[in-house]
C-alpha cells in the first residue's frame, strides 16, 4: 500500500501454494485501491483465475498481447485409428 500512498504506482506478482489465502489477499489489495478511487488492473495468466479476482481478466485479454500460435502447436487427429496406443 506504500506504492498507492506515494502514487508511485506499480506491478504486484503474487504467488504462492494453493489455498494458502491468494486470491484472498489480491481481492483485498483490489478493495483498498479501488475504495481510494485509484486504478486497480487485475490480470492473470488464464481464464480461471482471472474470475477468481474482482474484475479480473486475462493478461493477453486487458493487454491486447499477440499470441503466436505456430501450426506446429497443434496435433491433428483426423480419425479413430490414430488414437489408438494414446494414453489420455
Ligand atoms: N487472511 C485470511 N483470513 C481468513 N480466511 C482466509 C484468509 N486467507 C484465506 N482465507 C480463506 O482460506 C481459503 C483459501 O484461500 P484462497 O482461495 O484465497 O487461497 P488461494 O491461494 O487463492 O487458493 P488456490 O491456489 O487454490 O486458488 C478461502 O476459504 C479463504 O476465504
Amino acid at each position: 500500500m506504500n506504492r498507492i500512498n506515494n502514487n508511485t504506482g506499480g506491478i504486484i506478482y503474487l504467488d504462492a501454494p494453493g489455498g494458502t489465502g491468494k486470491t484472498f489477499l489480491i481481492n483485498l489489495i483490489l478493495a483498498e485501491i479501488r475504495a481510494e478511487k485509484h486504478i486497480a488492473l487485475a490480470l492473470a495468466s488464464s481464464g480461471i483465475a482471472a474470475t477468481l479476482m474482482e474484475g479480473g481478466r486475462t493478461a493477453h485479454s486487458a493487454l491486447q498481447l499477440p499470441l503466436n500460435i505456430a501450426e506446429q502447436q497443434f496435433r491433428y487427429v483426423k480419425s479413430q485409428e490414430h488414437l489408438d496406443g494414446v494414453n489420455f
